[in-house]
């Protein structure tokens, strides 16, 4: 049933229930019609109280089906403007989540009463739509243009207490919502309505609106880089303060059909259940996310409190995990313990912010600080954190490995060193496993967790729902050099190299790359990386300094292609923003603000004539294509090897940790909706012309997916259940 009715006294109770969130399906709306429509003419019946089953109110509309063939026949602003025309009160008790549609559906009741640890909010931005019934147009009626503006734009989960206090809700109580509201509807019964139907009310402001919308406009548009859905909102915000109601709800369907012509909800929605089916991992041999049990972890430690480590002691104490932070000397143990003081204040003050109360146990979990590997041995997981270097990561976990209790598993947060290698030198190979977060480790929602040959199921599981348990997106990767992300980085960070060479300079790469909607450029993000990070390992390759063979021309490696214009810039110590000079400069060292430096230009200049390399017509559109064509090209070899268990892995990475354009869904969806012919022909019209750049050469998988005639993504899996799966 995916609506039941019962009867306390006078009041019908009518609760929604369609598990696990109670979407609002086109079930779930039908049902709600008919219950209406009952309770209506039942004379014994004075007074409504809607709810959700299992402690849920609902998740809103049911998003699977606004891209099912079988498009919805009922329209939610229609339930819901039936609801508020209904002469009884009707009261929304409301517990656990009151999102989208479910808040739209709460504010056309005429009370609202709350459990206190209840999340509310429009969050349809987030999957690339606006809030489409009538969110847009009551809720600047009931709290008034910015807040309702900020809540709609920025999709944020509001707490009960803060809905409280902007009159969101009616009452917050700290027991059952539906008692409440019960208690509520009768007391209201047969007291005058009017008011409190909020499409008959005026939007109420004393500011200047158009104005105020005029710079939330603008401000959008820079900070969601051709993101659709936020600027929508704002329009839909203006015609609330604009037109009567109905046409300001006639605005918001107009809008929301504009959005979907753009692609943007389907990607963005993609996107959302990625992000949820990435959790649901399966290994070849059978073991899966539903078979295999976690251990719980209870206590925790971090070795190492650089950049890396000081932000995974704040994600495991904000996560209430007590650990033990581990440093090598004193010096550099007193500045992590006050880099992550630090760190936890800010923390803390979110959580008072948010009205969470350390006594309710949303506290952050203690942080002790030691020199003494002997303090470790008794924790459930340690995560190594120290620098990228195989020798000091072997010592480590040899010396973890004979220190720890024997059930602990070893983590190591590197970013692509062999994990095989590193297990090998303990005595329990099965527990040891890569937990690969990314900067700043406390903020980022990324996790790589990848497998050894011999990390066991149960080791996987502990760290997926250790990363679930730090809020993070746990995604599980195989073994292989630099593993999903920074592998594809390589040809990417390549492409954008040879550019420079070619007659661009860094702005306009960059410029070209955040334009498409990147957070960063790739100059940006390598300053901000330091270059001296790929340096040293290009060293330790033998492809950069005192390792490269006599003789070897200095734009070739082993007869390829080879730029070694940033090993060039580490030559004379610019490392990006730490130096204060890198492809940019900036104001200081450690500075932020990267600024287009004529030294860099006149540097490319000299190097241009010094290798008599003639400027090329690249076609900004080329930019794109080259930079973006060579990662999606490494992320079909990444299937093709089995490193990746599907294309939605590999975008769930790059939309959580790269910053890729959630509203482009991430590479591999970009790449079927540009069409995979497209990138193909892309890819060897240049490898044809470059045969020396073997990262452009088109991977056997796009090829194969092409020649089927690039079926939708989806569909891919298909040909990959044919390829070899190495999780
Ligand atoms: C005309 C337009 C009118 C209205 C527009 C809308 O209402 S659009 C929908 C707006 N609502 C949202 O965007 C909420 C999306 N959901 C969430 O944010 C989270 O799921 C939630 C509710 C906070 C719960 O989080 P939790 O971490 O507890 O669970 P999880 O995310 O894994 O979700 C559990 C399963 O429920 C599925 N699901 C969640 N929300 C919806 C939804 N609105 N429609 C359909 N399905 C939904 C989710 O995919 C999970 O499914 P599973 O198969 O178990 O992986």
């Amino acid at each position: 049933m995916a609506a039941t009715r019962t009867l306390s006294h006078t009041v019908a109770v009518i609760k929604i229930n369609n598990p696990p969130v109670n979407a609002l399906s086109t079930p779930v709306c039908q049902a709600l019609i008919k219950e209406l429509a009952e309770v209506k003419k039942d004379p014994s019946v004075e007074a409504i109280v809607l709810c959700g089953a299992n402690g849920k109110f609902s998740a809103g509309a049911d998003i699977r089906e606004f891209s099912s063939a079988a498009r919805r026949t009922v329209s939610l602003e229609d339930i819901n403007a039936e609801i508020e025309s209904t002469t009884k009160p009707v009261v929304a008790a409301i517990e656990g989540v009151a999102l989208g549609g479910g808040l739209e559906l709460a504010l056309s009741c005429h009370y609202r009463v709350a459990h206190i640890k209840t999340v509310m909010g429009l969050p349809e931005v987030l999957i690339g739509i606006l809030p489409a019934a009538g969110g847009t147009q009551r809720l600047p009626r009931l709290i008034g243009i910015p807040a309702a503006l900020d809540i709609i734009v920025r999709g944020r989960h509001v707490p009960a207490t803060e809905a409280f206090q902007l009159g969101i809700v009616d009452e917050v109580v700290p027991s059952s919502a539906i008692a409440a509201a019960v208690q509520m509807a009768r007391k209201v019964i047969g007291k005058p309505m009017d008011s409190r139907r909020l499409s008959t009310n005026a939007v109420q402001y004393n500011i200047n609106v158009d104005a105020f919308l005029d710079t939330a406009l603008e401000k959008a548009k820079r900070q969601f880089r051709g993101a659709q859905a936020p600027l929508a909102c704002i329009e839909a915000v203006r015609a609330s303060a604009q037109l009567p109601y109905q046409r300001g709800i006639e605005k918001e369907r107009q809008l929301f059909a504009s959005l979907w012509a753009t692609g943007q909800p389907q990607a963005q929605q993609y996107a959302f259940f990625s992000e949820r089916n990435v959790g649901k991992w399966t290994l070849p041999s059978g073991e899966r996310w539903d078979n295999v049990r976690p251990c719980q972890i209870r206590t925790a430690a971090v070795i190492g409190l650089g950049t890396m480590g000081r932000g995974i002691v704040t994600s495991l104490s904000k996560s209430n995990i007590p650990v033990i932070a581990l440093e090598q000397d004193t010096k550099q143990l007193d500045s992590g313990k006050k880099a992550v003081n630090s760190l936890l204040e800010r923390e803390a003050e979110k959580l008072k912010k948010q009205g969470n109360s350390f006594a309710e146990g949303n506290g952050l979990g203690s942080v002790h600080f030691t020199l003494n590997f002997e303090d470790l041995k008794n924790v459930d997981l340690v995560i190594e954190a120290v620098y990228e270097n195989m020798n000091l990561k072997k010592d480590i976990f040899r010396k973890l490995s004979s220190i720890m209790k024997p059930d602990a598993f070893l983590c190591t947060n590197t970013s692509g060193l062999n994990i095989d290698e590193i297990a090998s030198v303990t005595n329990r190979p099965q527990l040891v496993i890569g937990t690969h977060f990314f900067s700043p480790a406390n903020i980022m929602r990324l996790l790589e967790v990848v497998r050894g040959r011999h990390t066991s199921p149960t080791t996987i599981a502990t760290a997926m729902s250790l990363g679930k348990m730090l809020g993070k997106v746990a995604v599980l990767v195989g073994n292989c050099p630099l593993f999903v992300g920074n592998r594809m980085l390589g040809p990417y960070l390549e492409q954008a190299n040879y550019l420079l060479e070619e007659g661009y300079y860094p702005e306009e790469v960059d410029q070209a790359l955040e334009e498409f909607g990147f957070a960063m450029g790739p100059f940006r993000m390598m300053d901000l990386a330091g270059l001296d990070v790929g340096w040293r390992s290009r060293m330790e390759k033998g492809l950069a300094g005192s390792g490269v063979p006599p003789g070897t021309p200095a734009r070739q490696r082993e007869g390829n292609r080879y730029c070694p214009l940033a090993d060039m810039l580490c030559e004379l110590g610019r490392f990006g923003q730490k130096s204060g000079k890198g492809w940019y400069q900036y104001e200081k060292p450690g500075g932020r603000h990267a600024h287009p430096d004529p030294w860099v230009r006149d540097f490319l200049a000299k190097y241009r004539k010094t290798y008599n390399i003639k400027q090329q017509a690249v076609h900004p559109e080329q930019i794109l294509q080259r930079c973006l064509y060579a990662l999606i090209n490494e992320g079909f070899r990444v299937l093709e090897d089995g490193i990746a268990s599907g294309p939605e892995d590999i975008d769930v990475i790059y939309n959580n940790g790269y910053g890729w354009p959630k509203h482009r869904g991430g590479p591999m969806y970009y790449a079927s909706a540009v069409g995979l012919h497209e990138v193909l022909m892309v890819l060897e019209g240049y490898h044809k012309a470059n045969p020396d750049v073997p990262s452009m050469k088109p991977s056997f998988l796009l090829k194969k997916l092409a020649a089927v005639g690039g079926p939708p993504i989806k569909e891919w899996r298909t040909q990959l259940g044919k390829l070899p799966n190495k999780l």
